[in-house]
């Protein structure tokens, strides 16, 4: 027998302190994990069941997807669209909004989701990742749109990820902190393994991908160039540096240990039209209630995201997020500049 709490039975502690809850939002998280287990599931089988390379299509990014972006989004549409919770989805590999079908009951709430986040990294074994976001429709009994998505991020009603790294984890919030879970693969469970996850406020470890610095605006360039400087420079000290390129694995790092993660805005997506790199709804939002939730902060330089009015289902935002006195002097360096 495990001896720890599984995920199940925390949120239904949870939500027993929830007035009027129905049991809807206990059954929702439930079909969410499901499918996150499916797809680590997935993600470990890797070559042995053919589910690594590219597939033949591109995503509404204009980016080539992969077969696993493909299946894990499937995963989760089909483990979340029978319940009746929801009354409508969207998702990184889907250009317009999942309306569930007319065969099953429609419900109060709304799920955006990365099926798999650092696509790049699946053919190389490196960690990826789920991300996802709930959020409840505000609009009357009619057809769920696009408009109902573009919600605020302080809207949102809980969020998460799944790491599918060495060992496969889910970090959720509900608005009550933040608390991380292990796949125990023996028994199927997701089990309390950190509770009331905090990231420090000071850290000495950034991460940005530094191939794009000619392109970055001077706020970036000032706080970078002074981390690299190290002792010499006018931080007095040394800073190391860290950039996996799946997002949830360094949100992950950053909660576990603190530190700086930045995707910020460059001249070259300026150029392309492009607000940023990371997608508002389903990567930034989400990233920023949990970051938020652990005492870190996340902003776009200029401003929170969390108070971002979204535009578009698959808006791009620049992302700076983590230790929150490196994200207050980062946002000091752009008002300055
Ligand atoms: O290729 P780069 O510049 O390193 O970008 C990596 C970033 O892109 C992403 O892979 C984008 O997410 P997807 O893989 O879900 O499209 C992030 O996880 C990661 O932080
Ligand atoms: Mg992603
Ligand atoms: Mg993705």
């Amino acid at each position: 027998m495990h001896n720890g709490t599984t995920i199940t039975q925390f949120i239904i502690e949870e939500q027993r302190h929830v007035a009027g809850a129905t049991g809807d939002f206990t059954s929702l998280l439930n079909d969410i994990v499901t499918a996150c287990k499916v797809i680590s599931n997935m993600v470990n089988q890797g070559a042995l069941v053919g589910v690594l390379g590219s597939a033949e299509s591109e995503n509404i990014q204009g980016e080539t997807q992969k077969k696993l972006d493909i299946l894990t989004n499937e995963v989760f549409i089909k483990s979340n669209e029978w319940a009746g919770h929801l009354a409508a989805m969207a998702s990184e590999e889907m250009d317009t909004i999942y309306d569930i079908p007319a065969k099953y009951p429609r419900g109060k709430y709304l799920l955006t989701f990365d099926p798999l986040d650092g696509s790049s990294n699946i053919d190389v074994n490196v960690s990826v990742g789920t991300i996802f976001s709930i959020l409840r429709i505000q609009g009357g009994d009619g057809a769920p749109s696009e408009r109902d998505f573009l919600q605020a991020g302080t809207q949102q009603v809980a969020a998460g990820y799944a790491l599918y790294g060495p060992s496969t984890m889910m970090v959720l919030t509900t608005g009550k902190g933040v608390n991380g879970f292990t796949l125990d693969q023996s028994i199927g469970e997701f089990i309390l393994t950190h509770p009331d996850m905090t990231i420090p406020a000071d850290t000495r470890e950034f991460a940005i991908n530094a191939s794009n610095m000619r392109f970055w605006e001077p706020a970036v360039k000032r706080y970078v160039q002074e981390c690299l400087d190290g002792k010499e420079g006018p931080r007095g000290d040394d800073f190391n540096m860290r950039w996996i390129a799946s997002m949830v694995a360094e949100v992950h790092r950053i909660l576990t240990r603190g530190g700086v993660f930045m995707y910020p805005i460059d001249s070259k997506m300026k150029s392309k039209g492009l607000g940023g790199k990371l997608r508002l709804l389903y990567e930034a939002n989400p990233m920023s209630f949990i970051v938020e939730q652990a005492g870190g902060g996340s902003i776009t330089g200029a401003e929170r995201i969390m108070d971002l009015q979204p535009e578009s289902l698959h808006q791009r935002v620049p992302v700076i997020l983590g230790s929150k006195n490196e994200v207050e002097r980062i946002l000091g360096y752009h008002d300055q500049a």
